[in-house]
């Protein structure tokens, strides 16, 4: 797992580095303006394009100056410089970048206001203003310059980050952002490029390793975790030779009514697929055809109206709740038998959580250890409207600790709270999945690996990871939650090691 971290921790990051591998911040600054190049090059190959490199006057300005001489050695024809000088003070490794400029070509103009600036004919514009040292909102000299930058909607591709974006804390729309499609950015994200409002100022980004000492990175005490694609090979077990369908538990879905069964097939389906010994959906009389027709390999235990229900809460090893279930009465009744009788962590999601949150008595009951899976909604509903995903975070955090549960909130980057205060991002996912019943897919499969006795943690880092990645995988527009279901057990096999 990768450690993230805050502007800070990264910048005492930088600092060990220069200290412990014995080398100088101008050489650092060289290593992040080449790993930079490299990647920029990947993408931005024409050579004749023009390209202007606004550079501000501390560090981010500094490679700004040390990536068009480099740009200018690889080939790139028509650069020009920028150097926005709206304070005197520079800093020493920005100087040291300037003076080695002097002996290159490459045309160089000061801004000292925004008004100086009429239009900018680049095609691309490189944005190294400021990066990780911004100490305030932008505003005044600075706020007209980035205006006037948005305005001119060119193709900005930022150094590290874009100027007068916040690393941490929580974002809002009327940011005084430059508008980039994408980052570049050193060693680690920022925590703020994970969560969606990013998402009005930067299309997208990339890491570059620069060098930074990693065994420090990793000793640092932050709660935010990056999962890595070695998280989940040590996690997953072979399955064993003399294993029979008893060795891998018992799944029971409660899920689906007469109008959503399609949740309760996926969900029941998503279990069978990711290897639960044997599955049983609890679903209503209108579903039984349904499911034998199109699950043969799934048992249904039949409930009827509010009739009382036999559970038989130890013939299953893990459980899961709420997918299409709906939020009437019987619903109601329903969950809170279940979640009387049934002592063992559950996966509570969608229209379980919905209830639990209008019946909030109800979160006594949760088996500590559970799962919950909200997306935003049902997390707002759970915990109250947050003003942004940096509150959300805060709370998912707070909230996991309370109840002692996993709390997995899906998005693109989705957010896994564990009970200890650990917040996992989840790197893999595609929008491709932006499609109704993929929600239902996740919980049957971390109500699969609870079966199969994984820990309830485990099983949500697992299942969201594996989930993400297969829709990762796909070329295609849109992957229906049906067909992401079935290359479950390849793609589980793909990551045993
Ligand atoms: N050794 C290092 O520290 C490394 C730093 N690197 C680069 O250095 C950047 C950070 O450099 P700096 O710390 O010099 O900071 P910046 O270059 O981001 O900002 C420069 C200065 O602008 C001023 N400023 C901040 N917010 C302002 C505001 N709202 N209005 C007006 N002025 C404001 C501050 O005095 C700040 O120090 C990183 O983003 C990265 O690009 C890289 O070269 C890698 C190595
Ligand atoms: N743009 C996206 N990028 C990555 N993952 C996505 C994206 N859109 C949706 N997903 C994933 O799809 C799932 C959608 O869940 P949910 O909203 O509960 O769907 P439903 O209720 O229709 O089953 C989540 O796991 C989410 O992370
Ligand atoms: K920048």
């Amino acid at each position: 797992m990768e450690n993230l971290l805050n502007t800070e921790q990264m910048r005492a990051a930088d600092a060990q580095t220069i200290d412990s591998a014995k080398i100088s911040s101008l050489d650092l600054m060289e290593k992040a303006a080449g790993a930079f190049v490299s990647s920029f090059m990947s993408e931005f190959s024409e050579k004749y394009n023009s390209i202007a490199i606004y550079c501000g006057t501390g560090n981010n300005g500094g490679d700004g100056l040390s990536i068009a001489r480099m740009l200018h050695d690889k080939g790139f024809q028509a650069l020009d410089i920028k150097i926005v000088r709206f304070t005197e003070k520079s800093s020493a490794d920005f100087i040291a970048n300037l003076e080695a400029l002097s002996s290159y070509k490459i045309p160089v103009r000061e801004i000292r206001d925004a008004a100086e600036l009429t239009e900018e004919p680049a095609v691309l514009l490189i944005d190294a203003m400021l990066g990780s040292g911004l100490n305030k909102p932008l505003s005044g000299k600075w706020e007209a310059l980035v205006k006037k930058i948005n305005f001119w909607n060119k193709k900005v591709i930022a150094v590290d980050m874009p100027t007068g974006f916040r690393a941490e804390g929580p974002l809002t729309a009327d940011d005084c952002v430059v508008h980039a499609k994408l980052a570049i950015t050193f060693q680690r994200p920022k925590i703020n490029f994970l969560l969606p409002e990013s998402a009005f100022f930067l299309g997208e980004h990339r890491v570059v390793d620069i060098g930074l000492d990693e065994a420090y990175i990793q000793s640092l005490d932050s709660p935010y975790k990056l999962i890595e694609k070695e998280d989940i090979a040590c996690r997953l077990v072979k399955r064993d030779n003399f294993s029979h369908k008893g060795t891998y538990g018992h799944a029971l879905m409660v899920a689906g009514s007469a109008e959503t069964m399609g949740a309760a097939l996926l969900s029941a389906e998503a279990c069978l697929y990711s290897g639960a010994g044997l599955t049983t959906a609890c679903i209503p009389e209108e579903g039984l055809t349904a499911l034998n027709s199109r699950a043969p390999e799934i048992m249904a235990l039949v409930r009827t109206g509010a009739q009382e229900l036999d559970l038989n809460a130890d013939k299953y090893t893990s459980l899961g709740i709420g997918p299409g279930l709906g939020t009437e009465a019987n619903s109601l009744k329903l969950l809170t038998r279940i979640m009387r009788t049934y002592q063992k962590p559950m996966v509570l999601d969608a229209d379980a959580l919905t209830l639990i949150a209008s019946n909030y008595e109800l979160v006594q009951l949760i088996p500590e250890g559970s799962v919950l899976t909200p997306h935003m909604k049902e997390f707002d509903r759970l915990f109250g409207e947050h003003k942004s995903w940096w509150e959300r975070l805060e709370s998912g955090r707070d909230r996991a600790m309370t109840l002692g549960c996993t709390i997995v909130l899906k998005n693109r980057y989705t957010v896994i709270f564990l009970p200890d205060g650990t917040c996992l991002f989840n790197p893999t996912g595609s929008p491709a999945m932006a499609t109704g019943g993929m929600g239902d897919v996740l919980t049957g499969i971390i109500t699969s690996f609870i079966a199969q006795g994984y820990k309830p943690e485990d099983a949500a880092m697992l299942g969201v990871y594996l989930h993400g990645a297969i829709g990762q995988k796909t070329p295609d527009y849109v992957i229906p939650a049906s067909d992401l279901l079935r290359k479950l057990p390849s793609t589980i096999a793909a990551y045993l090691t």
